[in-house]
This record gives structure tokens, sequence and C-alpha cells, in this order.
């Protein structure tokens, strides 16, 4: 199993290129099922794990998929051979379940294996469910499977989510494109990604308005087909390189991103001290002297991301004072603290709060990184502290990073992944 082998203590200088939106690139892969004839030729796909098993579940659905250089990835998707997904793969990844609202709104029927994706709190998918219910479908679970066919057509309905739901959101959307009459998503997600995922739909000729607020309105349409698309710059991988910035007390250009999207990480990077210039599309973070302490609470977008939550939660471990971080979304999310006091940070968490009071400096350590968010957390760890800190099981950081030791080495990080206890440069 990889390593990542930190060597801290150096501050970061230079530019790195942010890849596309996981989350976005998840939910498009998919969503190019919905196409009746045409191509889909999308770019800024993400060199990372979760789109190599998405498109290795789609190939193995008889999807025709070529992942060509340069992120872009071509999908005829009218070889398929079959409305049920299964395997590894599926119930590893959790936007697996996006197969359900593609082949639903498709083909009327669909089988996709339960999925998977972080170990971050209980992940119930009632609110899809109920979506795809509303709009005619007969949902069973039986066998680890969930199953969902509308044999007389999806019809338009009014639903209204009881939490805001991202992956709720993207499916009901996914399902209801090709579905008679009009469909209203109540209590809707806003996130770039819910946004991007409906721009992807508009470009294939569906009718859907007012994804980024919390109504969405979707007008049924009889045919869809291929489309040119790129997909967004990753807000989380942006983020995750702004708090690296800072945590070295660093000064780096962060290019390829939407500054808009970053707003939330950036007021509080500002709140900590640390200098956050903006530019068209790209930011630049530097830092000289030792943040502050900061309170975070995590909240559906426009609020503070929960998916950066724990790489700020690194960067408060090393801030001045006392911070109080409540993750709102997820209620086992703070499994990176254990990890970060191995490395002697003082965070003490009851329930959904975590009191951390900053220290200088952490020291390296053997630590695990439990799930992806949680491993980038002790990256950064890793570049702040003194000595030597290793990072095992790497796969969950590979799932939605692209190439970050080659990206934090371009920076003048010293890390290297061990593989097979063999060391390599590439
Ligand atoms: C692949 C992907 O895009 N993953 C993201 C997606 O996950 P995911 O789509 O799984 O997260 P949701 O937005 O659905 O979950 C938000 C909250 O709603 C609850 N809930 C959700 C669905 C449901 O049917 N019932 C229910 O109660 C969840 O327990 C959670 O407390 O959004 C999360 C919140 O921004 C992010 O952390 C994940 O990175
Ligand atoms: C929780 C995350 O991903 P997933 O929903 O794919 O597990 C994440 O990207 O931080």
């Amino acid at each position: 199993m990889d390593k990542l082998q930190i060597e801290g203590g150096k501050r970061l200088f230079g530019e790195v290129n942010i890849s596309g939106a996981k989350n976005a690139a998840v939910a498009i892969l998919p969503a190019s099922i919905l196409a009746d004839d045409g191509l889909c030729n999308i770019d800024n796909i993400p060199d990372i794990h979760d789109v190599k098993c998405l498109e290795n579940i789609m190939i193995d659905m008889g999807i025709s998929l070529t992942s060509e250089r340069d992120g872009h990835v071509k999908i005829n998707p009218n070889t398929i051979k079959t409305y049920s997904a299964h395997g590894e793969n599926v119930r590893t990844m959790r936007a697996s379940y996006y197969l359900l609202g593609a082949l639903l709104g498709k083909y009327k029927k669909a089988e996709v294996a339960f999925p998977g994706g972080c170990s971050i709190g209980v992940r119930p998918i009632d609110q899809h469910i109920k979506g795809f219910e509303a709009l005619g479908a007969k949902v069973t679970i039986e066998h680890g499977y969930i199953k969902a066919e509308a044999p007389n057509g999806l019809k338009g309905a009014n639903i209204y989510l009881d939490v805001v739901s991202v992956g709720a959101t993207i499916n009901i959307m996914l399902a209801a494109c090709k579905a008679e009459g009009i469909t209203v998503i109540e209590n809707a997600a806003r996130e770039p990604h819910v946004v991007d995922v409906a721009n992807f739909l508009n470009s294939m000729g569906a009718n859907i308005k007012g994804a980024g607020t919390d109504v969405i309105k979707i007008v049924g349409v009889d045919k869809l087909r291929g489309c040119d698309y790129t997909v967004i710059p990753d807000q989380i991988e942006a983020g995750t390189y702004m708090v690296a910035a800072a945590i070295t007390k660093g000064d780096v250009l962060i290019k390829n991103v939407i500054p808009k999207h970053l707003e939330s990480m950036t007021a509080k990077l500002i709140e900590m001290g640390v200098n956050v210039e903006e530019c068209e599309d790209s930011i630049r973070v530097s830092c000289d002297k030792r943040p502050k302490a900061v309170n975070i609470k995590t909240l559906p977008y426009p609020g503070f991301p929960t998916d950066i939550q724990q790489p700020f939660t690194t960067l408060l471990s090393v801030s001045e004072g006392r911070s109080i971080v409540t993750e709102s979304i997820w209620e086992g999310r703070f499994k990176h603290v254990d990890e970060l006091k191995r490395m002697g940070a003082n965070i003490k968490v009851e329930g959904k709060i975590a009191i951390i009071d900053g220290i200088e400096r952490l020291s390296g350590a053997e630590v695990m990184a439990t799930d992806l968010r949680a491993g980038a957390a002790l990256v950064i760890a890793g570049l702040a502290a003194e000595g030597t800190t290793t990072v095992t099981h790497v796969r969950h950081i590979d799932r939605g990073y692209e190439k970050i030791e080659e990206k934090l080495r371009k920076l003048g990080a010293s890390i290297i992944r061990i593989t097979d206890n063999r060391e390599y440069f590439e």
C-alpha cells in the first residue's frame, strides 16, 4: 500500500494548476448516458481514482468511453448493454449512485449496487429515493442493490428535499430531464458542481433553470444529444493548496480557479491574517506570520464547505489562540483529529465540535489517512511539521487529488511516494 513521506518545514513557492472538479466530473460522466445520439466530448476530467472507477464501471456496462490525454474523455453511451451496475468499483465510490438517475431518466429502469465513498458518517439516500418515487418510479432495495423502474414512464413532480442534498438534487435532475412535464426541486443544493451538471445537461438540450438557487425547475424534453463540455475547476483542491501555502508561510499562485467558488475559504483565510489576492482565474495566497485562530461552521454552499474542514483544522492546529470548528453536515468527519494529536496537536472533539488550541509547531509522525480529506489534512500537517511525517493509506487521497505529490514537489515540498517499499520520483 502506498505511503507519502514528507520532510516538513519547506515553504511553498510558485504556481500550481488546479484540475477539474471531482464532484462535478463524477456526475457528468454518468449524465452522458442520457444522450440519445451524438458523442459527448468532455474536457478537464481529473486524473483521479474515482474517475477511473466510474469509467471502468461504464465500460463494463458496454458504453464506449475513451479517456484521452490531458483530461479529454469521449463517450458514446448508446452501445450500452445493461442497465445494471455492480462490482467492487460501484461499491467503493459514492458517485456511482448517479448511474441510477441517468439510467432511470433514459431507460426507465436501473439497478445499481449500494454506493460507498468516504466513511464520514451515516450516508442515507432516502431523499434520492423520495425524488425518484415522486417522479413515478418504483424503488426497491434487495440483496445490496437499489432497483428503480418506471414502466409507464416518469412524470414531472414538485419535490421538496427534507435536507439540502447535493446527491439527491443531481440525481433528481438526471431522472427528470426527460420526464413528461415539469419537475420543481425545492430546497435544492446550490453547490458549483450542481450548477455544472445542470449546464452540461442544458448543453445536451435539457431545459433546466434555477440551478445555483434553492429552486430548480426542469421542463422535460423528448431527446438529448451529445455535446462538447469543460468541467469546472475543483474548489476543494484549490482550497487545499490555499491552506498548504498558508501553513508553510509560502507564496503560491493557484491557477485555473473560479475565485467566486472559493469565497468562503478566502474570507476565513483573510480573517486569520493570511494574504489572499484574487485575480480573474487565479488566486494568490501568501503568509508571513502565524495565522490567528477563527471559528468555522460547515454549511451547504455558499457556506463553508465540509470537504475543506479537515485541511482547515490542520491550519488552525498551529494558529494562535483557540478555534472552534463545528461540523454540521457529517457526524464522523473528525477522524483526522486523532492522527493530528499524534503530531502534537491540542484538539478536543465534543460531538459536532472540535475545540482547537493552536500550538507553535506539529512534530512529524506516522499517521493514517482514514478518508480523502483527512488524508489531505495530514499531508498539509506533514508539510508544516518538524521532521518526517509518513501518511499511510494514500489510496484515500488518490480518490480525489490528481498527482498530489508531483504538484507539491513543484512548489518546493519534500514529498515522496513509497510504493511497495520502493521509493520513486516521477
Ligand atoms: C460525490 C459527491 O459529490 N460527494 C459530495 C456530496 O456527497 P453526498 O451527495 O453524499 O452528500 P449530501 O449533500 O447528499 O449530504 C448532505 C447531508 O444530507 C444528508 N442526506 C443526504 C441524502 C439523503 O438522501 N438523505 C440525507 O439525510 C446526509 O446525511 C448529509 O448530512 O456532498 C457532500 C456535502 O457537500 C460532500 O461532502 C461530498 O463530497
Ligand atoms: C466526501 C467526499 O467524497 P465522496 O462523497 O465521494 O465520498 C469528498 O470529496 O470530500
